[in-house]
């Protein structure tokens, strides 16, 4: 097995203090158990597993002390559910890996039943218990970890058949923990109504709402590089920020995934969650510690901060061909893009537009925010036309932060150019891995690390936002505007942009580098 490229943790501080108070002294001792329900779906195949694999590889799962079962309804066998997921552990030709490959397979247990009666569930826990004896786990010391790979309408059956047949005793540290995947809801009322349904059966501490942007490297960087570096902390207001965008394209349409993504849109997929996720790390105040619940307070805070959505400062599109999807409806008006100016009513930044902005089908794939700054007063050098500063923070591809700036154009010439100053991963740190987002993610739920995970305040603040707008688009009264797939999005997009004041730098572009 591959050694870890993280700092492997002792056990006895695998809980954090997001966890409820009355285990905090107890050490973890009990066998681990993962169920990944859902576990004949695409998302299990395609991250579950592998973020599992990855885990083990790395040492982060050990096999005396976990067991992972795959449930779901289709009837297969262990060897059929090998099948379905060897393909996407990886290709690594690195020695040993398939035989990684067969002994985690080994760790899996497929078990076949229906999400709404008790009898799979029943079976489910028998085959649980079975694997926590065979490791002589202690009653009451086990942990199981229940991941959601499901559509949400089946959440509140679901928690209600694990809470009926599957818990876990916790009387000696042992736990029970519930991941569930967006979406949370269609809207402030769906979602609450969902939040709710669970919160009836779960305490917050035991539920982890996963929004895998938390898990990407340089989202969980925003934090240190503005509350560990003294460069920002003066400059990170409104008296020097101009505006900022949060941005994310992606070059292909909605392939495959029509059916559900035409119920729900671009604003619903992406920017509700994922973008919003960004905004509150990069606006919300500095936390007391970086406790979960100190963290989560601020982005609360934030979020409550924002004003109420102008109709006038969204665009959104359609792109063309959307609708000849045999799964999306003749005349959908669900927008695959959309730009939306957030504003957020606080002392830093009044009068600072936060950009949202996503799109299927467009021209590139990236994430990215990018902060520009105000023009310098009184400038001397005339360089107002040649761009302003700009820091940009590249989630993917090519995780990249950089600044852009104005310099001397080297030469006899007292003439400014813009550059600038570059820490691209690739380069910098060549032979490290950056470890997938959902594979954080699970070892945050299986440490009790609340952190990097929606609390229910905050989601309820996130639906506060956007449900009247998405009424509104619901409602036929807001039109997407078509688009041409592989381009930038509709040209209105460019203009409300300008609009919110954000200044293109032309003739200059940043370019990663490379190797
Ligand atoms: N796929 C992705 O890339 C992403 C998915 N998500 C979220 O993850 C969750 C799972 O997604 P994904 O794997 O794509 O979903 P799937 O449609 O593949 O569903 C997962 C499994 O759930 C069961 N299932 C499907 N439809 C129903 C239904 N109507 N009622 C009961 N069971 C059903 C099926 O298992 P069986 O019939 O065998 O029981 C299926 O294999 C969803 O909440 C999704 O929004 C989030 C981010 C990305
Ligand atoms: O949640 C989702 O995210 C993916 C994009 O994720 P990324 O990590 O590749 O950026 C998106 O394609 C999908 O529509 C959405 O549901």
């Amino acid at each position: 097995m591959g050694s870890g490229q993280w700092l492997m943790e002792k056990r006895s501080s695998f809980r954090s203090d997001s966890f409820s108070k009355e285990y905090e002294n107890v050490p973890e001792t009990g066998c681990l158990s993962i169920i990944v329900l859902g576990a004949s779906g695409d998302l299990a195949k395609k991250k579950t597993f592998p973020a599992l694999f990855n885990l083990y590889r790395q040492g982060f799962l050990q096999s005396n002390e976990v067991h992972i079962f795959g449930y779901a309804r289709t009837k297969i066998s262990d060897d059929e559910l090998g099948n379905r997921i060897r393909g996407y552990l990886g290709k690594d030709a690195s020695p040993g890996h398939s035989e990684d490959v067969s002994k985690f397979l080994q760790l899996i247990k497929y078990v076949s039943g229906s999400y709404d009666t008790e009898e799979g569930f029943k079976l489910l826990d028998k085959e649980i218990s079975e694997h926590e004896l065979a490791k002589n786990s202690a009653e009451g010391s086990s942990r199981r970890l229940f991941y959601f790979a499901l559509p949400p309408s089946v959440y509140p059956i679901v928690c209600k058949m694990i809470k009926k047949c599957c818990m876990n005793k916790s009387d000696f540290g042992g736990w029970t923990r519930i991941v569930v995947e967006k979406p949370f809801g269609k809207d402030l009322e769906s979602s609450e109504q969902l939040s709710a349904q669970i919160g009836e059966l779960f305490e917050e501490p035991q539920i982890y709402r996963i929004d895998h942007y938390l898990g990407k490297e340089l989202v969980q960087n925003m934090l240190v590089l503005r509350f560990a570096n003294r460069f920002f902390l003066p400059l990170w207001n409104r008296d020097n920020i101009d505006n900022v965008q949060i941005v994310f394209r992606e070059d292909f349409g909605t392939e495959g995934r029509g059916g559900y993504f035409d119920e729900y849109g671009i604003i619903r997929d992406i920017i509700q969650n994922h973008l919003l996720q960004v905004l509150c790390l990069v606006a919300m105040e500095k936390p007391i510690s970086l406790k979960p619940e100190h963290i989560r307070d601020e982005k609360v805070k934030v979020l409550q901060s924002v004003l109420p959505i102008k109709d006038e400062e969204v665009v959104l599109g359609q792109y063309e061909g959307y609708r000849d999807d045999p799964t999306v409806p003749d005349h959908s008006n669900t927008p695959t893009f959309a730009t939306v100016v957030l504003r957020i009513h606080n002392e830093r930044w009044e009068g600072v537009p936060f950009i949202l902005k996503a799109g299927k089908a467009l021209n590139s794939r990236k994430a990215e925010i990018r902060v520009q700054f105000k023009d310098v007063p009184g400038d001397i050098f005339k360089c107002k036309k040649q761009g302003r500063n700009e820091f940009v923070i590249r989630l993917q591809p090519s995780e990249a932060i950089y600044m852009k700036l104005t310099v001397k154009q080297p030469g006899l010439e007292m003439s400014t150019a813009q550059s600038e100053l570059d820490l691209s991963y690739g380069q910098r740190y060549q032979g490290v891995t950056i470890p997938e987002a959902y594979e954080r993610l699970i070892l945050d739920t299986i440490r009790g690390d609340q952190q990097h995970f929606v609390r229910r305040d905050e989601l309820k603040a996130a639906w506060e936002i956007f449900t009247p707008l998405l009424h509104r688009i619901d409602n036929g009264e807001m039109k997407p505007i078509p688009y041409e797939p592989g381009s930038r999005g509709p040209a209105e997009a460019d203009q409300l942009l300008a609009k919110a004041g954000y200044v293109q730098t032309h003739g200059y572009i940043w370019i990663p580098p490379t190797l």
